[in-house]
Parts: C-alpha cells; sequence; structure tokens
C-alpha cells in the first residue's frame, strides 16, 4: 500500500519530500531523479535548494530524467519542458546539466525519441525516486485516462482538458502543444520510489481514484497502487475525498522510528 501524508500546507509537504531526497543523495551521490515539471512540485524543488545550501551537500553527480515534453516547441521555448526542468531545477540546485535529460521533442526523429529515452534511463540503472505530480483527469506524467500500464516513453495526444489546465502557462490554449513525449506508466512503475504530491480542491478526486482505486487504465494515477513503494504527500484540501483518510493519518503517526519515507 501506498503511505498517505496529510500535512498542512505546500510548505511542509515540500521540506519532509526534500529530507528524503537529501538522504538519498548523502547514501547514493549519482541518484537518479525522476523530475517532474508543473506548479506542484516547485515547493519541494524550493526547499529542496535551501537544504542543499544549508548542509553544503554535493549534488554535481546526481542524475536526472524529466518525465515528459511538449512535441514540437523549440527546447530553448520558455514553457518546454527542457527549459523548466532547467530554470526551476538545475540552475537553483546547482546540478551538472549534462546529467539531466528531457524526452526530445523535436518533430524531426520523433520516432526514435521514446526508445532512446528508455535506454538512456536503464543505462543510468534505472530511476531512485520518481517525483509525480497529478493532472485533474489523473494523468501522471501525460500518460492521459487509457495509457496503458505497460506504456514506455512514447508520443501521446494531450486531452482538452490538460490543454485547458495548462493554457495558463500559454498565451492561449490553441497555443498548447496537442502533442506530447512522456514516459510511460510502465517506466514510471520500475522507478524504485514513487514520491507523489498533489495540492488543492481541485486534485481531490484524482487523488482518491489514484489511492483507492479502482485500478484502471481510464484512471492513469491509480497505476501507483501496483508499485510496492509509494508515498503520496497531500494536503488536507487534496486529501478531502479519501475514505480511508482516518486510517492513513493513524498509521503515520505511528510509523516505526526506523522507517523512512
Ligand atoms: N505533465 C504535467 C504533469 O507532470 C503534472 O503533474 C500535471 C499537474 O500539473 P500541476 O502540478 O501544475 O497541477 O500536469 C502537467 O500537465
Amino acid at each position: 500500500m501506498a503511505e498517505i501524508v496529510v500535512v498542512p500546507d505546500q510548505k511542509q509537504a515540500g521540506e519532509l519530500a526534500a529530507q528524503s531526497i537529501v538522504d538519498l543523495i548523502a547514501s547514493r551521490p549519482d541518484a537518479v531523479l525522476g523530475l517532474a515539471t508543473g506548479s506542484t512540485p516547485l515547493a519541494l524543488y524550493r526547499a529542496l535548494t535551501a537544504r542543499v545550501a544549508e548542509t553544503g551537500i554535493d549534488v554535481a553527480h546526481v542524475r536526472g530524467f524529466a518525465l515528459d515534453e511538449y512535441v514540437g516547441l523549440p527546447a530553448d521555448h520558455p514553457e518546454s519542458y527542457r527549459s523548466v526542468i532547467t530554470r526551476e531545477v538545475v540552475e537553483p540546485l546547482g546540478l551538472t546539466p549534462s546529467l539531466i535529460h528531457v524526452p526530445n521533442g523535436a518533430i524531426d526523429g520523433i520516432e526514435h525519441a521514446g526508445p532512446d529515452y528508455e535506454r538512456a534511463i536503464a543505462e543510468a540503472g534505472g530511476v531512485d525516486v520518481q517525483i509525480l505530480g497529478i493532472g485533474t483527469d489523473g494523468h501522471i506524467g501525460f500518460n492521459e485516462p487509457g495509457s496503458s500500464f505497460a506504456s514506455a516513453t512514447r508520443v501521446k495526444t494531450l486531452t482538452e482538458q490538460t490543454r485547458r489546465d495548462n493554457a495558463r502557462f500559454f498565451p492561449s490554449e490553441a497555443d498548447v502543444p496537442m502533442h506530447c513525449i512522456t514516459q510511460g506508466l510502465g517506466t514510471i512503475l520500475r522507478a524504485k520510489h514513487l514520491l507523489l504530491l498533489a495540492f488543492g480542491e481541485g486534485k481531490a478526486e484524482a487523488v482518491a481514484g489514484a489511492v483507492e482505486g479502482p485500478v484502471s487504465a481510464s484512471n492513469p494515477g491509480s497505476a501507483i497502487q501496483l508499485h510496492p513503494h509509494v508515498t503520496v504527500i497531500v494536503d488536507e484540501a487534496a486529501a478531502s475525498r479519501l475514505q480511508n483518510i482516518e486510517y492513513y493519518r493513524y498509521a503515520y503517526a505511528n510509523k516505526p522510528a526506523w522507517q523512512t519515507l
């Protein structure tokens, strides 16, 4: 089962998640991080930046793989996920840019981009911790409803809902790319630890679906139920539709002292 941790706000969620990543890097200086974009992980990236500065931990060997990328946006477009990851993660943390990978969304050669990315992840020895947000329609990465649980990195068509949700980053909805390249649910499930964050009422239904099921390709987030090591960190609003919330609070409050996230 997943561990569900309900925290008062995004700041505390970020700090909790950041501590677990700092611990990972301390034991494995060339740890492989799975990096999500979107607004959800920003609190984590901020907290991680602060912890790295405070502890002086060496992050020069940390490796990273982004979850997804838009297809057809120039890599230097400010809203390409390559740019977002550089701006929000690589630069503030001081990661080594050549060790941070993002799927190649260039149309030229797109048919090879998915298999190339899968190969690079495998050559790195797999992802140690995969940071995840969740879309309002339940997508993780850009795996929209109907995605196979066995899927690998490939091109997908964004739903209208996702394009609407992401229109805030573009001049208009029409400017949001129609296609993306995303790690598959199968790729995500191969990561050693999944760390899913969600905040706000708008995510409550997606969180309940992901955590409490049913497990279905119609609800991509529910794939996390198939993974042996999942941590879901949510605020009260995002937790508000969970049926079993009292048990999750009780289990976390009584967590054995030796057990980390
Ligand atoms: N591809 C990303 C996802 O990785 C992200 O988890 C989700 C939620 O975004 P936000 O965190 O901004 O709510 O939508 C985007 O489309």
